[in-house]
């Protein structure tokens, strides 16, 4: 293949988001599908579904704990470690061997050839993937990003886990140590201290998820320095191996763990693509600059989900996917990127989701707001669970009464947000919201119904 010259209608790099852009519409269109790891990229093979098929066990795991209080004496016998993580991935890597499988041999793919490693531009829509000269008339990055490796000296030699391998180990720690106060933390914290690993947590700033409007970031500290050892505001200085395990030394204090999860956040895989070789322009962050139809700055390529978003979010890969998709097929009728009201949640104990502006991102933006409060204890649903620490935090604008950020720390809180982002995507005001519909009684959205009957317009 080496030096042999192929050429493209579209070539698609990354198999996560990028794979799904294939369909039969683009049947008469020669393909080429690069991916240099695993088929089905972040999300499928180590991101949010093996995470979330750990975090439900872990959410029965801790609920013994939890049924004390409510009169029900439970107890829990023991976590299957292995059990668990083998049947997660035999449910998960079946499918994205599925996925290649499909894409390389079904007769519906006779247009795709699959290259299966690095993609990298020697020129304007020319590509050398391991040897092979790949030419394009259209390319899309899809490439995704990658765990950051803290700078910490002696951490290679010991050893250090990433969200990348730490599902796949062969056996529960004693004790975990995660450097990082964010998603990825907050997520396996829940996981492995409800599975009874003793967690410790060194976050650089003064609180865990320091995105989170303020309130919701403090409450959920408070709970988790109830649970882990949480060290805020603490930097990792070195590491080194002792007889009974590693040993963390940090600015103040040190650590004695068994295993080390760095959850630092993640970087762009735009270094990997050698753009400046295609005139496409990348961002400090290192994420791709396109613009609202997501197309790069060099003709005839378009980015999406990680390598572009700094969201970071599979929904928001997704919804750029479907854009791409669809200028690709209609080049007359472009469409573009909607990201006005982009949610999250965070699936860790208790659950967070938040969509829109914080508080503190209001007074900083200069946005008038009213504000108003519902705690969970407060609501029917809530006493039964005798919950004494969630709660919805909504801002809305005073003068149209739309809302412009919800946050909800408490059970379900995924779901909970979901009519929110809703009624904020389609305009509907808080009042309309409240009162226009029925709210089943004693449902867990009378949380919401609350919340929203408690904002104040004159
Ligand atoms: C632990 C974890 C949990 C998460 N949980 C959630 C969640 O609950 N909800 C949520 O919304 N999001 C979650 N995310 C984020 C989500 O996984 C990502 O936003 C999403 O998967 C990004 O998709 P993508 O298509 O942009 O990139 P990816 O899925 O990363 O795909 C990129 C692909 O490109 C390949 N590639 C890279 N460079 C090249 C190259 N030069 N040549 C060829 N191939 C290349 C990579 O191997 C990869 O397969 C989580 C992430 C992590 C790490
Ligand atoms: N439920 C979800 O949607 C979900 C779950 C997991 C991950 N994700 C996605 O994956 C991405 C990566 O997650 P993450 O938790 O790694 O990143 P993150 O950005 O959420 O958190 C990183 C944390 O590490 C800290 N940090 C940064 N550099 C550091 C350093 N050198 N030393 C110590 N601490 C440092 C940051 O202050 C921050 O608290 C997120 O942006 C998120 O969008 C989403």
């Amino acid at each position: 293949m080496n030096g042999h010259v192929t050429h493209f209608d579209l070539v698609i790099i990354g198999t996560g988001s990028g794979n799904s852009i294939l369909d039969s519409r683009f049947a008469d269109q020669r393909v080429a599908l690069v991916e240099r790891g695993m088929f089905g990229g972040t999300c499928l093979n180590v991101g949010c579904i093996p995470t979330k098929m750990f975090v439900h066990p872990a959410d029965l795991a801790s609920m013994p704990a939890a049924g004390a209080r409510l009169g029900v004496d439970a107890t829990l016998d023991g976590v299957r470690w292995a059990d668990i993580r083998d049947r997660v991935f035999g449910r998960i890597d079946p499918i994205a061997a599925g996925g290649r499988e499909y894409r390389l041999h079904h007769e519906d793919n006779k247009n795709v050839t699959v290259y299966e490693g690095t993609a990298r531009f020697t020129g304007p829509r020319t590509l050398d993937v391991d040897g092979a000269v790949l030419t394009a008339d259209r390319i899309v990055l899809a490439a995704g990003g990658r765990p950051v490796l803290p700078d910490v000296p002696g951490l290679e030699e010991v050893g250090c886990h990433t969200s990348d391998t730490v599902m796949r180990i062969d056996k529960l720690p004693r004790r975990l140590t995660i450097i990082g106060g964010g998603f990825v933390s907050a997520e396996f914290a829940h996981v492995f201290s409800s599975f009874g690993v003793e967690v410790s947590v060194v976050a650089r700033s003064g609180s865990l998820l320091r995105h989170e409007d303020a309130e919701v970031s403090a409450r959920f500290t408070e709970l988790a320095r109830e649970k882990w050892d949480v060290r805020p505001g603490r930097k990792v200085l070195r590491a080194s191996r002792t007889a009974g395990g590693i040993r963390l030394e940090l600015d103040e204090g040190a650590l004695e763990t068994d295993l080390v999860l760095a959850a630092i956040g993640r970087i762009p895989n735009s270094d990997l693509l050698n753009l400046p070789a295609a005139g496409i322009e990348v961002a400090e962050t290192g994420h791709v600059v396109v613009d609202a139809q997501q197309r790069t700055t060099a003709e005839g390529v378009w980015a999406l989900g990680d390598l572009s978003s700094p969201y970071e979010l599979k929904h928001v890969a997704n919804h750029e996917e479907r854009v791409v998709q669809h200028n690709l097929l209609n080049p007359s009728s472009p469409v573009e990127s909607d990201h006005r009201f982009v949610p999250h949640a965070v699936f860790t104990a208790p659950q967070i989701a938040s969509v829109g502006l914080t508080e503190e991102e209001a007074r900083a933006k200069g946005v008038r707001y009213v504000v108003a409060k519902q705690a969970y204890g407060d609501i029917a649903y809530g006493w039964a669970m005798e919950d004494t620490t969630g709660f919805a935090k909504l801002l809305a604008d005073p003068a149209s009464g739309q809302l412009l950020g919800a946050h909800i720390i408490g059970p379900q809180a995924s779901t909970l947000i979901q009519p929110l982002i809703q009624a904020m995507s389609f305009g509907l005001s808080a009042r309309d919201m409240a009162r226009g519909q029925y709210w089943i009684h004693p449902a867990m959205p009378e949380l919401v119904e609350n919340a929203l009957l408690n904002l104040r317009f004159d």
